[in-house]
């Protein structure tokens, strides 16, 4: 069977790698991807999958960071303009770009979860010949938007994957959940599938990634490191005056900003693991000979537990009220984002481990990944459903980048979208082998 999808799967190849090109060149960035969900929602039909779209997975109070009423529609017209399907739109407008796409085999089995990522970074692609993507005709079309993080590769593996368990749905037993999430970067959008509820009967959940500096031909089967996060977005407001007639009339946010900054950074760590804080962006005033009357920063907390996190959010919020304190003005804060740590659980992993080996595609198979120190917001989903006894691991397949992630420079092997099928494929296919820890 695993040689039979193997082929399939390599026949594929060059319609995965157009169908990736498309996603690379049209990027949209989160609850944004109007085009990109249209066509995926279209695609998944016409393979047969039964859908559920926008409000059904997505809980309107739960989004974060949502762009603004008029940066949707703007971006909402731009993708009808570029191809986006009008018949499927009405579902997605306002900023409910996911999907979750079922096939219900008819055979007893567990639900088995599989969740990828649709959306792309703010980031301008670098247009340049010595960038593939460029030199072949699909780098970005969207000015500050771009696929930096491979997130094209895996909306196009949940694609294939989709075709070729469809193809061998006879093979397959219970049910199969394909979850198409908007809003990954900034981690804001997991948790509002999470809120509408669809991993609350996956028993068997498994996230994807690749690349993350995991080599060609390996792969991380349980990824164990994601951090817990916040993200906020700070605003200042003070007085503006004449900096040189009259400075002490002005309430002075750019100094507030500042201070906050140098605070931010030095907020003490926490015994109870590793943390991180990071002002990202930081903008202020109008003019030079004007006390500056407002300021903006962009923050990020993390910390290795969601206890560690919530320490230094806590802290964060002191420095922050501390320095509008001390200028005496005014501040606005608000959450951007948030995901919570989260560990795979070990039958799964093992599992994972088991059905890579039988591929027999791979150099190495990696059970846990240590070290790196980055935020998913697939955590969420990955807590949901070990909270109801469930399974879920987070796995790398690891590829040759041209470039780090949410680099200009970025580009990836797209080879590795094949291994990344097979793979999925696999776990769903063999089901029957999984045995958990008791
Ligand atoms: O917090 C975010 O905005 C999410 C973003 N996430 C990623 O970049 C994904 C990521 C980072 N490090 C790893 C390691 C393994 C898989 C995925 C990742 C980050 O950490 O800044």
């Amino acid at each position: 069977m695993v040689n039979e999808i193997s082929e399939h799967v390599e026949q594929l190849f060059p319609a995965l790698q157009t169908q990736r090109r498309d996603l690379h060149k049209y990027a949209e960035s989160g609850w944004l991807e109007f085009r990109t969900s249209t066509l995926v929602a279209d695609r998944l039909e016409k393979l047969g999958y039964a859908l559920k779209l926008g409000k059904d997975v997505i809980d309107a109070d739960s989004r974060m960071g949502l762009p603004s009423a008029s940066v949707l529609a703007e971006h909402e017209q731009r993708a009808l303009e570029q191809g986006a399907i009008a018949r499927w739109m009405p579902h997605f407008s306002g900023g409910f770009t996911g999907i979750v796409a079922t096939l219900e085999t008819g055979r007893p089995g567990p639900v088995m979860g599989f969740r990828v990522d649709m959306d792309a970074l703010d980031l301008n692609e670098v247009l340049d010949e010595a960038h593939r993507p460029f030199r072949e005709g699909f780098a970005s079309a969207n000015n500050g938007m771009m696929h930096a993080c491979g997130h094209d590769g895996h909306t196009t593996i949940g694609l294939g994957l989709a075709e070729v368990l469809m193809q061998a749905r006879d093979k397959l037993c219970g049910t199969i959940k394909l979850i198409f999430q908007p809003a990954e970067e900034g981690t804001r959008g997991a948790k509002s599938m999470v809120a509408a509820g669809v991993v609350d009967d996956v028993d068997y959940f498994t996230a994807v990634h690749i690349g993350t500096g995991v080599p060609a031909n390996h792969i991380v089967c349980g990824n164990d490191t994601f951090m817990a996060t916040t993200k906020l977005d700070v605003h200042f407001t003070g007085v503006a005056s004449h900096a040189g007639g009259k400075p002490e009339e002005g309430r002075n946010a750019l100094l507030a900003a500042a201070q906050a900054t140098l605070g931010l950074h030095a907020i003490p760590r926490h015994s109870g693991g590793s943390s991180r804080v990071n002002v990202g962006v930081l903008q202020a005033g109008t003019g030079r000979n004007v006390v500056a009357s407002s300021a903006m920063m962009k923050v990020e907390t993390r910390g290795s537990t969601n206890e560690v996190n919530e320490f230094i959010y806590q802290q964060a919020l002191k420095v922050i009220s501390g320095a509008a304190e001390m200028h005496q003005v005014k501040f606005d804060i608000k959450l951007m984002g948030a995901a919570q740590s989260s560990k795979p659980t070990a039958a799964w992993v093992n599992y994972i481990h088991q059905q890579a080996e039988k591929l027999g595609e791979f150099e190495e198979i990696i059970d846990r990944q240590e070290g790196a120190a980055g935020s998913e917001d697939a955590t969420y989903m990955m807590e949901r459903v070990k909270a109801r006894g469930g399974e879920a691991s987070y796995v790398i397949f690891g590829t040759d980048l041209s470039a780090g992630h949410h680099n200009e420079l970025f580009d990836f092997d797209e080879k590795v979208m094949m291994q990344g099928i097979k793979t999925l494929a696999a776990l769903a296919l063999n089901i029957a082998e999984f045995k958990g820890e008791n």
